[in-house]
């Protein structure tokens, strides 16, 4: 089956600094992709590159079939990033709305995913009267109303309570069990394993990338912290 996205030897560079050192990973159709890693170590430029506004050094980054950031692209993968990309003067449904008429969608629509959400009981509020975890689930309503076929979101639970956590996480695997594939990025351990695969970057380069379980008993625990802990350690002496 071919890969919804195939990074090969990607260099990136920012201001004067190499962040990325040539990194390669697959990601199959319908599967979630937890992104992991110190802070700094080029998560978010990564996600850049997957969706094509990142300037690349070097290397290939192609999405569906098509180099990332192609015109035919533009509809079918959505990107959430970190802070919430929502217009804070407009209600919930008029963000979506827009996005649904942006993408020549009808604002039904818009309706639906904001339910996905769970949004519906705040759709008439203005988003610049919302709480941080609201805005964010409102921008990831704007992200769904395309049905993408890839979905890059950048730390989508950061302020967000357990139980809407939870929920977002179930969302996230039904929408990869209809076929979305899934990128997301996140400091959470819970949260890498419910990943179907994990890739762990340390200073611009790939530790691992593996299935959670592969990634235990490579390391030898249990706890998926740890086993980070100790891989990132002996990618640390390997370097030494
Ligand atoms: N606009 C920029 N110009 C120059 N360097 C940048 C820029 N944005 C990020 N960087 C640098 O690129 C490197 C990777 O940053 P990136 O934002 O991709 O990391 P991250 O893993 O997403 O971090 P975090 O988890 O803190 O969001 C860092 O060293 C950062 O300082």
């Amino acid at each position: 089956m071919e890969p919804a996205i195939a990074v090969d030897d990607l260099v990136v560079d920012r201001g004067k600094r190499r962040v990325l050192h040539g990194i390669g990973f697959r990601a199959a159709p319908g599967s979630v992709v937890g992104l992991l890693g110190p802070s700094g170590c080029g998560k978010t430029t990564l996600m850049r590159c997957l969706v094509g506004v990142q300037k690349v050094r070097s290397g290939t980054v192609t999405v569906l079939g098509e180099p990332a950031g192609a015109t035919p692209l533009r509809r079918r993968v959505g990107y959430v990033t970190q802070a919430p990309s929502v217009y804070t003067d407009l209600t919930v449904r008029e963000n979506a709305r827009y996005f649904a008429t942006v993408l020549g969608v009808a604002p039904a629509e818009a309706d639906r995913a904001i339910g996905d959400v769970g949004l519906e009981s705040h759709a008439g509020q203005l988003v610049g009267a919302l709480s941080g975890g609201q805005r964010t689930r409102a921008s990831l309503a704007c992200a769904l109303v395309g049905r993408p076929d890839v979905l890059v979101l950048d730390e989508p639970t950061v302020g967000l309570d357990p139980v809407l956590r939870h929920e977002l996480w179930q969302r996230f695997h039904e929408l990869a069990a209809a076929g979305t594939t899934l990128v997301v990025s996140s400091h959470v351990m819970d949260e890498a394993g419910r990943c179907d695969r994990l890739l762990l970057m340390r200073e611009g380069r790939l530790v691992a990338d593996d299935t959670p379980a592969a990634l235990r008993a490579e390391t030898g625990t249990d706890d998926l912290e740890e086993a980070f802990l100790r891989l990132i350690r002996s990618a640390s002496m390997e370097v030494a």
